[in-house]
């Protein structure tokens, strides 16, 4: 909090109301406004993130992040004629207590921003909820099952929508985490590239983060203060994610000295790895089974589908190993390990999961989920 009577540091004028986390200036409620949509922009025009008239699927979950993104996308489409058909796309995991009332607030968002939404499940694609693979699995390693099917069902969503690009609320926070975990892991190819604003430009799905710099407590005061409609509590599952004490971790740094976390991510732009951490790196090619892109024959959704439905649910569970055999992370994948696909590149047709065997079926049954026929476009269905 600024002291008591302190004026704005940028207009002079107004009363000061918050001290900026990123900057510890002492500033008015507008002049923030101002200053957060403005680097916003910044990164968004610097970084070239959109063209005119493309497509956006804004991945919107209803929390903190991706409201304000909805909120700041839309703002900034208008204001500056970016020229953008902006869309909202939120995944239905299926987890009862969490995602049924976060939704809930999508739905009012789409009314509040006026820009369409498009809801896909996990059960429609997969045939399962995060609920019945919580309750076949137990609560370790299920982020991995939600992280891998999150990721490819925002790929399968947006391609529904005909959208050519996904924006993700991902903050520096969240890079900043991923940077330290791919280091404490020692996975030097992924390190190189999780700090990255767009991936995936080889794809015809590219993933931008426009909030790659923009801090997760100056995210919250803007909700705040623009009084934007979000859901606030933390998924039913979470407390048992690993990710956390990287998160403390960054916590601790950004208190000790606010300019911490930009300064990791910065740090992780400006790495200069060998050519040989680059060979590493697994060229991509599209899954023997759903035709997503992945590094592996199989990709890590369909491995993870065939264990879920022959009543082996850790059978994709071990992690795909890093440098020196750690395990892998990046931004996005939850608790994920490598393998899942990394956006889609001939993209496949989709359609409503086929029933899915019972657990414990006999070995070679039915694998259901993601049916898909080679090139062509998504079939309707799989998306409300
Ligand atoms: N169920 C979902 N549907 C659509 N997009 C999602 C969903 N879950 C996550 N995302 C996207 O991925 C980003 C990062 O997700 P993460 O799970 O780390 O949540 P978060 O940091 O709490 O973000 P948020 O506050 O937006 O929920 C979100 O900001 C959003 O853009």
């Amino acid at each position: 909090m600024p002291p008591r009577g302190a004026t704005c540091q940028h207009c002079k004028e107004a009363r000061a109301v918050l001290s900026r986390p990123k900057t510890r200036e002492n500033v008015c409620r507008e002049c923030f406004f101002a200053a957060f949509e403005a680097e916003v922009h910044a990164t968004i025009t610097s970084h070239g993130l959109f063209k005119p008239g493309e497509r956006v699927a804004v991945a919107a979950s209803g929390g903190k992040d991706s409201t304000v993104l909805a909120h700041v996308m839309t703002t900034l489409n208008r204001r500056h004629n970016y020229g953008l058909d902006l869309l909202l796309l939120s995944i239905d995991e299926g987890i009862s207590g969490y995602r049924d009332d976060s939704l809930e607030t999508v739905k009012r968002n789409e009314a509040q921003y006026g820009i369409p939404l498009t809801v896909v499940s996990y059960k429609q694609l997969y045939g399962w909820t995060m609920d019945e693979i919580v309750a076949q699995i137990g609560n370790k390693s299920n982020c991995t099952f939600c992280g891998v099917f999150r990721r490819q069902a925002l790929d399968r969503g947006a391609v529904l929508v005909g959208a050519s690009k996904i924006a993700t609320g991902h903050n520096a926070d969240d890079v900043a985490e991923t940077v330290l975990l791919n280091m404490l892991r020692g996975d030097v190819p992924r390190l190189g590239r999780c700090a990255n604003i767009s991936t995936g430009e080889d794809s015809c799905l590219p993933r931008v983060k426009p909030f790659k710099y923009a801090y997760e407590k100056e995210i919250v005061l803007y909700a705040y203060y623009k009084k934007l409609d979000y859901f606030s509590t933390e998924c039913v599952y979470a407390p048992f994610a690993a990710r956390g004490f990287a998160r403390e971790l960054i916590k601790d740094l950004e208190a000790a000295r606010p300019l911490a976390i930009v300064d990791v991510v910065r740090s992780a732009e400006d790495f200069v790895f060998a050519a040989a951490a680059e060979e590493r790196l697994p060229s991509p090619r599209s899954c023997d089974r759903c035709g997503y892109l992945t590094s592996q024959p199989v990709c890590k959704a369909c491995v993870l589908l065939e264990g879920l439905n022959r009543g082996l649910p850790r059978l994709g569970v071990s992690r795909t190993r890093g440098r020196q055999g750690a395990p892998v992370l990046e931004v996005g994948e939850g608790e994920a390990g490598a393998g899942a696909g990394a956006g889609v590149g001939a993209v496949p047709r989709v359609a409503v999961a086929e029933p899915r065997a019972e657990p414990r079926a006999k070995e070679g049954g039915q694998q259901g989920g993601l049916r898909t026929e080679p090139g062509g476009a998504v079939a309707t269905g799989a998306a409300t």
